[in-house]
């Protein structure tokens, strides 16, 4: 089996990550994705983090009609920050026989030589990359080249860059901007229900 793993904060999940993961199971073929909510994330300071049953319930409202998605709540479970070869090495002891496949936005790959043990990821999983903008479709041709030199597989996923990012929701949210067209219709109704971000004016919805 092809297994793709998607991991990030989700908070909260939106249309940009669902654009990123429709093209992989467009492109990629993988049998099966694994969306993998970091319960603390390594590289970064996590600003008004959503608890981590509303962001994999967001997760699981936003990645619903993606056949063969599967959302994990494992790295929510473990202590600590969630190094992704951490992750990596316990999805290769539960499928042995299976071929792992890092999915991740093109901020993460031109940081990727940062993360802990990269070396060691490149060993256990492809990663797949998207792009987060026009000017990232580039830069990541070259990273790729690199990371090929070490003896990684890069696969880069073509797409229309889907560009926002959570930061930038939190943001409106906070500014009372409307930004539904952001989000799934569905995680736009769990945030005004559960009340999250100070969530501001959304509208119409
Ligand atoms: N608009 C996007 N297009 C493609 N990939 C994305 C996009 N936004 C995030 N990703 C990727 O999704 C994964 C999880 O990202 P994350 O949940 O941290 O979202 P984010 O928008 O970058 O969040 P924040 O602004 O809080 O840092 C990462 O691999 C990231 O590169
Ligand atoms: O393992 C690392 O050192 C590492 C460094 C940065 C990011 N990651 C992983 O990459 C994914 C996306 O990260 P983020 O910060 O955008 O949510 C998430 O699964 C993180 O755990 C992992």
């Amino acid at each position: 089996m092809k297994i793709g793993v998607f991991g990030g904060t989700f908070n909260p999940v939106h249309l940009g990550h669902l654009n990123c993961l429709k093209s992989v199971a467009e492109q990629a073929s993988l049998d099966k994705m694994i969306v993998m909510p970091d319960r603390i994330p390594p590289h970064k300071q996590a600003e008004d983090l959503a608890s981590s049953e509303d962001r994999l319930n967001m997760c699981r409202l936003a990645f619903a009609d993606i056949p063969c998605v599967e959302i994990s709540d494992w790295e929510l479970k473990q202590e600590g920050k969630s190094y992704s070869v951490i992750t990596l090495r316990h999805l290769k002891e539960i499928y042995p026989h299976d071929k792992l496949f890092f999915i991740m936005g093109s901020d993460m790959l031109l940081s990727f030589e940062e993360w802990y043990q990269y070396k060691e990821i490149l060993s256990l999983s492809a990663l797949i990359c998207v792009a987060r903008s026009h000017e990232d479709i580039d830069h990541i041709e070259v990273k790729a080249k690199q990371l090929k030199a070490e003896g990684g597989e890069i696969i880069i996923v073509k797409t229309d860059p889907f560009e926002v990012s959570s930061t930038e929701i939190r943001q409106m949210l906070k500014k009372n901007v409307d930004c539904s067209c952001y989000l799934s219709e569905n995680v736009v109704q769990y945030i005004v229900d559960k009340n999250l971000y100070n969530r501001g004016f959304l509208s119409g919805r």
